[in-house]
């Protein structure tokens, strides 16, 4: 059985371009789309299996990097864009016309990722993005109906295809998390 993880990644992924400064989003309205404008290189982009976020159709995983969230402008019809779930960490705005997500913000201020924006850069026309370099959440597939008899395969088409698998984050992000929850908490290393 072939194993689509992600139309931008089946065919193997290119490396982005130096210098490259960001692009365009655009959602899948054929009319009066909207359109967010990135002005920035994305960081740590990542192939996420998680049910939150946004994957196109026939896909096993979203593609979904970082970008300072005063890079990010909706340039044309932000009316349509609606909030999926406000409880959520990352509130993440859809199109009500077609479902894509456009970008996904943080707004608790004491969240280590707060002041990042989540975008899936796959839906800018510009090459030249950072590509993914790993694949998070990759057993909560299972939540979305993926047989689990099935990871293993989906383990090793992720390995073949470069990406290092993790059933949460990567280490970096991982860390990041955790640095911020030690410094809440008063626990954080400090040599003496
Ligand atoms: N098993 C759950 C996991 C959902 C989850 O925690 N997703 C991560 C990664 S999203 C981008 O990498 C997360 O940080 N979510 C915060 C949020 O969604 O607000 C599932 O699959 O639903
Ligand atoms: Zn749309
Ligand atoms: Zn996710």
């Amino acid at each position: 059985m072939a194993i689509h993880i992600h139309p931008a990644i089946d065919a193997g992924v290119q490396p982005a371009t130096p210098g490259f400064s960001g692009g365009t989003l655009t959602c899948r309205c054929a009319t009066d789309p909207v359109t967010v404008r990135i002005g920035a290189q994305v960081a740590h982009n990542h192939a996420c299996g998680c049910t939150k976020c946004w994957k196109p159709e026939g896909a096993l995983f979203s593609q979904v990097a970082v970008v300072a969230r005063d890079k990010v402008e909706v340039l044309t019809n932000g009316q349509k864009l609606k909030i999926v779930d406000p409880t959520t960490t990352i509130q993440r705005y859809a199109c009500t016309g077609c479902g894509v997500h456009m970008y996904g913000r943080i707004e608790n201020d004491k969240h280590a990722f707060h002041g990042l924006d989540f975008v899936h850069t796959e839906l800018s026309r510009e090459p030249g993005w950072a590509p993914p370099t790993f694949a998070a959440f990759v057993s909560s597939v299972i939540e979305s109906g993926v047989d689990p008899a099935q990871m293993d395969a989906i383990r090793a088409r992720l390995s073949d295809l470069g990406l290092p698998t993790y059933d949460c984050l990567s280490p970096p992000l991982m860390d990041a998390l955790a640095t911020q929850a030690a410094k809440l908490a008063g626990t954080l290393y400090h040599p003496a």
